[in-house]
């Protein structure tokens, strides 16, 4: 086989211009941006994860078209290398470039590619490629397949599944169907498999009820949960809302709950303290909130969940008599009582890593089991093959609770976070702990946290050390920093420029609400002044002049 690169060149003169000169970069979750101007972008990574394939002897390469939590008008592309992990760092340069150069030198920039990467260009080259539910994606993924075409390689579409399938598809094509069928029945029947047989016929146990409301975000995990539901024979009592009827994360979704802190739009007046969950856009974050009967709303984030797994997990090597090592991995943005409940009262080791579930996925492979989330809700379990290889001897022996256990791993998508893989399990465990959401709330006590979002003119004059918590330029912002934290009781804040979106995030937590929101506007206006804030001056929400963020 050969290949013309010309080819390349004429397709992407034809039909995939470059719409838009701004420059863009494969940032937290690749690419995100306005989708009318994402055609191009759309026709080279499909080029690229052709050429990744090849560079790994024909491995499949997953390509995901979706905008997560982002809104409607949005839309993004990340690759999945083989086992199921983000993109390699050293590829997100390559990604990068390629996205950038103009449509004169592409041809001349993927043959670059194959020359640095010594890629045998007559290599066979396989590529899935999935999309969430935006109307535009469709369109996206024509392209992503005319960029594999382009280069000859074989393009397997999958529609729209939510980014874990796809993560999920990806390892079980490259483990030869080990880890599961790479189909979307495969899927359903791994997961609901494992859950029914955790669940038994104990439908109700303690507190648990059997009854759950899901909010779906409009996206492509209600469209899921419909399917889950229809094979589940009943075992969990779901309710789905925000089915997609209306627009995609628009007052509803993990983000908007974990964000505003508000229930979401849509959903029924439900009885105090009915278990609530929301999914992100994509699908692969989740968060739990409640109303209790004082008409108050409590969250329940990716926290809370890492907590909980770690607390069951680590219960369930003692039970079966293993010496395994469990780990939990957070990042700058876990609410201060949730790392001190970890490291005090659970006696877990906790590391702290940049956000992006790349960092906190490699980290989690240190331990025998991995547990890793975002404040935000996403994230997951991961098992070394030694965890794997003990638990499977153990359940061999006759070991009840190691067969309890490797079902557990079987309910889990260990491949990248999944909303509904994480929700199957806090149910299997609220069940077997018999705990309502208060049972589960009373663990330990959030402190009040806030996020800003600033403008800047260049948020990258922000660079950040010591997993983000440090600000190293501009010159005197930690200094700044450290002197406003100082004036609060249980104070912490830092800031770092966003990887999805052109803004300088804050983060603040406090013993008080109200301290908690004045640091974040103390910390907030330092940034404004010392790293090039644009629009209006920052204003204490406190003095009589309102506050433009
Ligand atoms: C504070 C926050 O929630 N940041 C999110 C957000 O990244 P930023 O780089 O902060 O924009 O989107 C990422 C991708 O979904 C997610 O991994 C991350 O946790
Ligand atoms: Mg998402």
């Amino acid at each position: 086989m050969s290949i013309n690169l010309r080819t390349v060149y004429a397709f992407a003169r034809e039909m995939y211009q470059k719409k838009s000169n701004a420059r863009i970069q494969y940032g937290t979750a690749g690419f995100r941006g306005n989708a009318d101007n994402l055609d191009s972008t759309m026709f080279r990574m499909g080029v690229l994860a052709t050429l990744r394939s090849r560079v790994l002897g024909g491995a499949v390469i997953g390509v995901m078209i979706t905008a997560s939590h982002n809104p409607e008008p949005d839309n993004g592309v990340k690759l999945i290398d083989p086992k199921g992990e983000m993109l390699d760092p050293s590829w997100e340069v390559i990604a990068t470039d390629l996205a950038n150069v103009t449509d004169q030198e592409l041809e001349e920039q993927v043959a670059k590619i194959i020359k640095e990467n010594n890629i045998d260009v007559s290599s066979s080259s396989n590529v899935y490629v999935g999309m969430d539910n935006r109307y535009h994606s469709p369109r996206l993924l024509k392209a992503v397949a005319d960029g594999v075409i382009a280069l000859k390689g074989n393009v397997k579409e999958f529609g729209i599944v939510t980014t874990p399938m796809m993560h999920y598809y990806v390892v079980a094509a490259n483990t030869k169907g080990a880890y599961g069928q790479p189909t979307e029945e495969g899927y359903y029947t791994k997961l609901i498999t494992a859950f029914n047989a955790l669940r038994g016929d104990k439908l109700e146990n303690g507190n648990y009820r059997n009854l759950l409301l899901f909010d779906g975000a409009n996206g492509v995990g209600a469209r899921k949960m419909l399917q889950f539901i229809k094979r589940m024979n009943n075992t969990l009592n779901v309710e789905v809302f925000n089915k997609g009827d209306g627009k995609i994360n628009h007052e509803c979704g993990a983000d908007h709950v974990k964000v505003q802190q508000k229930v979401p739009i849509c959903m029924p007046k439900a009885d105090p303290n009915t278990r609530c969950v929301s999914v992100d856009g994509d699908a692969d974050r989740v968060v739990y909130f409640f109303t209790d009967e004082n008409g108050t709303f409590h969250l329940l984030d990716g926290d809370r969940i890492a907590t909980l797994f770690a607390d069951y997990l680590m219960d369930m090597v003692k039970k079966c008599g293993l010496e395994l090592n469990l780990g939990l991995v957070q990042t700058a943005y876990a609410n201060g009582a949730s790392t001190d409940y970890i490291v005090n009262k659970l006696k877990v080791p906790v590391a702290c890593v940049p956000t992006g579930v790349k960092h906190l996925h490699h980290k989690a492979l240190e331990f025998d089991i991995g547990v890793y989330f975002e404040a935000n809700g996403h994230g997951t379990v991961i098992f070394s093959d030694n965890a794997k290889n003990l638990i499977k001897k153990a359940a061999g022996e006759g070991n009840i609770n190691a067969k309890q256990f490797l079902l557990i791993i079987d309910v889990i998508n260990e491949t990248v976070g999944d909303a509904i893989s994480d929700m199957l399990l806090v149910e299997t465990i609220l069940n077997h702990k018999g705990w309502d959401v208060k049972d589960w709330l009373g663990c330990y006590e959030d402190l009040p946290n806030l996020q800003l979002k600033v403008k800047v003119q260049d948020r990258n004059v922000i660079t950040t050390t010591d997993a983000e918590r440090i600000c190293v330029t501009p010159v005197g912002l930690q200094e700044a920093i450290n002197g406003a934290v100082a004036n609060y009781k249980r104070g912490r804040s830092f800031v770092r420029p966003s990887g999805t979106e052109d803004v300088v995030r804050v983060y603040a937590e406090a013993a008080t609400k109200e301290d908690c929101e004045s640091l974040a506007y103390d910390v907030g206006i330092l940034v404004h002044k010392m790293a090039g804030g644009v629009g209006p001056d920052l204003v204490h929400p406190n003095s009589c002049v309102k506050a433009h963020f």
